[in-house]
């Protein structure tokens, strides 16, 4: 089912930089992932998917009003509260209990240190946090900039575990990342941006097969001509 169509999307900003040109359709139950270099749009797109930009040309078609869980690439915790405070802090805007946000801690194994301050965390660590809070809830449309960021191999695999948990349970996902294997090996769709602009799109076997790759890279290296 169609989610979203987004149609000749742009948002450039006053340094002619930004998102220049964004067609796309996004399909419920399914992961998409926006790859490509620094600078290409990916959290700009981001911005415009979770309503905290708005596009200043084209159109932006919900098909359904969405609830969503976003997990930012830049969060800024009060980090002289503790774990467990932030999150209950997070977690009563959402109006989640008291048993999801110990489910959640658990799931990214802070459970045992969330009575410490947030400043004695990890850049890991609190990435795991900013994962967790993004977990808490129901919307059925999950947005991730940048998840990997700080993460360790380990993590890597766990946050992959978790975004297929997501799919089964029928819910959608977004993401945006520099590790092409990982958008390679996790996403049904892959939007490629540079420069602003959208340059390959498709699910992941259509995209190999048109453009005659066996793997992202080749793909992006290929087409930003490196
Ligand atoms: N608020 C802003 N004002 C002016 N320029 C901006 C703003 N936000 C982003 N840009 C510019 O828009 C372009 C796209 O930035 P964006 O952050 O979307 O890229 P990205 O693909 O997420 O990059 P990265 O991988 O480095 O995080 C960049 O050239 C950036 O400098």
């Amino acid at each position: 089912m169609i989610l979203l169509e987004a149609k000749n999307v742009a948002n450039v900003y006053d340094n002619d930089r930004g998102l220049k040109e964004a067609t796309f359709t996004l399909h419920s139950g399914r992961i998409l992932a926006l790859v490509g270099g620094n600078g290409a749009g990916k959290s700009t797109l981001i911005r415009l998917l979770t309503g905290q930009e708005k596009q200043k040309s084209g159109e932006m078609i919900w098909h359904k009003p969405q609830a969503i869980r976003y997990m930012p690439d830049d969060v800024d915790f009060p980090t002289m509260l503790t774990a467990a405070e932030i999150l209950e802090l997070l977690a009563s805007l959402k109006q989640v209990d008291k048993y999801e946000q110990e489910h959640v801690l658990k799931r990214v194994s802070l459970w045992d240190v969330r009575r410490q301050q947030a400043k004695q965390f990890s850049k890991g660590m609190l990435q795991r946090l900013n994962l967790a809070q993004s977990l808490l809830g129901s919307g059925s449309l999950l947005i991730l900039d940048e998840p990997t960021n700080g993460l360790d191999p380990f993590w890597i695999a766990q946050l992959k575990n978790m975004m297929l948990e997501e799919k089964e349970k029928g819910n959608t996902v977004i993401f945006s990342t520099h590790l092409l294997s990982f958008a390679e090996e996790i996403a049904d769709d892959i939007l490629v941006l540079h420069e602003g602009k959208i340059i390959v799109s498709g699910t992941i076997t259509n995209i190999f097969l048109q453009e005659d790759a066996t793997s992202l890279e080749e793909i992006w290296l290929k087409r930003i001509n490196l």
